[in-house]
């Protein structure tokens, strides 16, 4: 009995390490090296990356750390990322809502950090670690929402790039400030923003760091909606709007997301065979049936 249990829990440590592996962009064959990131980032705590998962399926992603707007120490890089794995295994999940404490965003990287690992060598570690992390967010199984309340700077303007979504609350903005900070992005946000604005648009974004009101972004394609609400009441609305595209089984929406990453990041000939993969596992399954068997009319 025993060994069995250890056997079925080896085995499911080897399913998510091998899942991992799958859905990140760097490992050692990389030169990158995670314990010693880890190890490293270990050396700058503060805030949390707090997960609540609820019954309906919807998980709420909390950036905390508020004393200095959210920004990111190193523990809360490694809690992302273990959270990360958290949602991966996640059967019953269909949706994530990513947002700051205290009613604003995230200001991007801690800048006390920052500093304390400045040499090119730990900065591209970081990055690699951080773009592993926020290529998990992107393609994770669920609908993912960014809520951007105040301030999402540097960093939290690329996080809130790997989210399927962004919905701005009144007054907040966005901004690539990295050019002031004598930087780049490097947490993957220059690819995601050109994707999702057109490489114009990204361009004057980023030689600009201009502030981007909840109006303009909406504009240009950054935000897909400008919310009524502030304060927690914006969460409350955050919900209702992502309510909207999760109705259903689990199965069904995580199946969905998975064709959508696929005409996202495959070629269409590789595309069009996952999406033939992916039809397998849902047609003639349990959702399916119950409409076959309510004879449903779309009128
Ligand atoms: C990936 C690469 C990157 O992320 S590069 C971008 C790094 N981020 C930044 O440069 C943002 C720097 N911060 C700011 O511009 C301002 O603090 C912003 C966010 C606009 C807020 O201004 P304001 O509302 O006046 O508040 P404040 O400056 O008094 O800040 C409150 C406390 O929070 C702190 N804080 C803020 N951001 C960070 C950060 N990124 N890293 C570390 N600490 C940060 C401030 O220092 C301040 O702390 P304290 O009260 O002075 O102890």
């Amino acid at each position: 009995m025993a060994i069995s249990v250890w056997r079925c829990s080896l085995t499911r440590v080897r399913a998510m390490w091998l899942n991992k592996r799958c859905l990140s962009l760097y490992n050692s064959s990389h030169g990158f090296n995670e314990t010693e990131i880890k190890e490293k980032l270990a050396n700058f705590p503060g805030g949390s990356v707090d997960l609540t998962k609820g019954a309906n399926g919807i998980a709420e992603l909390c950036v905390n750390n508020s004393s200095r707007m959210n920004a990111f120490t190193g523990t809360m890089m490694i809690q992302l990322e273990e959270q990360m794995s958290e949602l991966e295994s996640w059967q019953d999940g269909k949706g994530l809502i990513v947002y700051g404490a205290g009613n604003t965003f995230c200001s991007g990287s801690d800048l006390k950090a920052v500093k304390a690992i400045s040499s090119p060598q730990e900065g591209i570690m970081m990055c690699m670690f951080m773009q592993n992390t926020l290529t998990r967010l992107q393609r994770l199984p669920l609908i993912s929402v960014a809520l951007v309340q105040g301030k999402a700077l540097g960093g939290g303007s690329e996080l809130c790039t790997a989210c399927d979504f962004r919905l701005m609350a009144p007054e907040s903005e966005i901004r690539f400030v990295h050019k002031q900070m004598g930087l780049v992005p490097g947490w993957g946000g220059a690819a995601r923003l050109i994707h999702l604005i057109g490489s114009r648009n990204a361009f004057k974004l980023l030689s600009s760091t201009a502030k981007v009101d909840p109006e303009y972004a909406l504009k240009i394609g950054l935000a897909d909606e400008v919310l009524n609400c502030v304060d927690d009441r914006s969460l409350e609305e955050a919900h209702k709007w992502l309510s909207t595209y999760t109705k259903g089984s689990p199965a069904v929406n995580r199946a969905l997301k998975k064709v959508i990453l696929s005409g996202r990041e495959q070629k269409l000939e590789d595309a069009l065979r996952t999406e033939k993969d992916i039809f397998g596992t849902v047609w003639g399954g349990p959702a399916n049936l119950e409409a076959l068997s309510k004879a449903a009319k779309h009128k």
